[in-house]
């Protein structure tokens, strides 16, 4: 091991120790950020979006109409999932205050004395509540990003509600509900988008695993050294993100990266890595990462419908029925298990997972 790498272990180690995470050094009053934070130079020199406002923006698509202009809404749904891999909903039917409770939730849990929250601090993937920061710490991202999160599975086997914090259970548990009946009307509204029968997606269990994951990005004195989240994809069939307004998410589209403005009350889709295998590149899984700012907290609730790490032996691969002599499998079969091993351990360096199950 050279010693350039043998210091950053110690360094994300001795970070990792302090069980505090990113909260715990801007409560420390670091004015500048440790070196493991560090992008390499220049690579942020890209950070503003280079469209104007004249260019289009991610698409924004309103369900108030789902039950009588649902085709309008289909052609909508297969262009942002077969150009974009991101659109906005607003007029979702998750009630508002579903969404500020468990936002609420969330700070609560991390703005808590740090020798309760550290309790739950654990890098142990089969606990129940997993709060930690950068799960990829020891992998090979460019640099550690500046956030906390915690994870917990709440579907195929939800919780114990004594297992999770008390600060956000209630919430935590309610806007599972509801994000799980949106759900199935995404997954059948992109059925639909792809020519199928409604239940097409859900029949192949795209819902069977719900994971959720909350960050929270403090704010920083050198958001242009860092990152909050690095460039990915997601290890999903579909995620649902709820933002804040404070903003920082950007997408890759066409070679720029692209705001994704907050809207009060939407909620942000995007299509993961496993849609856009199973759809053999129908729809797209697009890369996406979240940028830091020095004066706010950012607050956002990802919901994956992934079994992730958990053990399932269903084997998926291109739908056949979306196959033809023109349109030949582009990837092999795979379980999701086997792709979230490989994805976990290679961490969000920026590179797509994706490739490795190209035929
Ligand atoms: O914080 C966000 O807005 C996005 C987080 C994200 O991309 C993820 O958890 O996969
Ligand atoms: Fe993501």
């Amino acid at each position: 091991m050279e010693s350039k790498d043998f210091d950053t272990y110690s360094e994300r180690k001795a970070f990792d120790e302090t069980k505090e995470g990113v909260k715990g050094l801007v409560d420390a009053h670091v004015t500048e950020i440790p070196r493991i934070f560090r992008l390499p130079q220049d690579f942020l020199s890209d950070k503003k979006p280079s469209v104007s406002s004249s260019d289009p923006a991610i698409p924004i698509i309103d369900f108030a109409d789902v039950h009588v202009s649902r085709e309008h809404i289909v052609e909508k749904i297969k262009d942002a999932a077969g150009n974009w891999g991101f659109f906005q909903v607003i007029n979702h039917g998750v009630p508002l205050n579903v969404l500020e409770e468990i936002q609420e939730g969330v700070r609560r849990f991390f703005e808590q004395d740090p020798e309760v929250k550290k309790a739950y601090f654990t890098r142990d993937a089969a606990k129940t509540f997993v709060y930690n920061s950068n799960f990829d710490l020891y992998g090979s991202s460019l640099c550690v990003g500046w956030r906390d999160s915690f994870a917990c599975y709440m579907s195929p086997h939800p919780p114990n509600p004594e297992e999770l914090p008390v600060v956000c259970r209630d919430a935590m548990i309610e806007h599972t509900k509801h994000i799980k009946s949106l759900g199935v009307l995404l997954f059948e509204l992109l059925s639909e988008a792809l020519g199928l029968s409604s239940d097409k997606l859900k029949s192949m269990d795209c819902m069977k695993g719900f994971l959720m994951i909350c960050h929270y990005y403090p704010p920083c004195p050198q958001p242009d050294l860092t990152i909050g989240t690095n460039n990915h994809s997601d290890n999903s069939f579909l995620t649902v993100l709820l933002q804040d307004q404070v903003g920082g998410l950007q997408i890759h589209h066409q070679d720029h990266w692209v705001d994704v403005t907050p809207i009060p009350g939407a909620l942000v889709i995007n299509i993961g890595d496993f849609l856009q295998l199973i759809t053999n590149d129908k729809f797209i899984s697009a890369e996406h990462r979240v940028l830091s700012n020095i004066n706010e907290t950012r607050i956002s609730v990802a919901s994956f419908f992934s079994t992730s790490m958990l053990p399932n032996a269903t084997v998926y691969g291109p739908i056949k029925e979306l196959l033809s002599k023109e349109n030949p499998p582009k990837y092999r079969e795979f379980t999701l298990e086997e792709y979230t091993k490989g994805y976990f351990k290679k961490g969000l360096d920026g590179t797509s997972y994706l490739s490795n199950f190209k035929i």
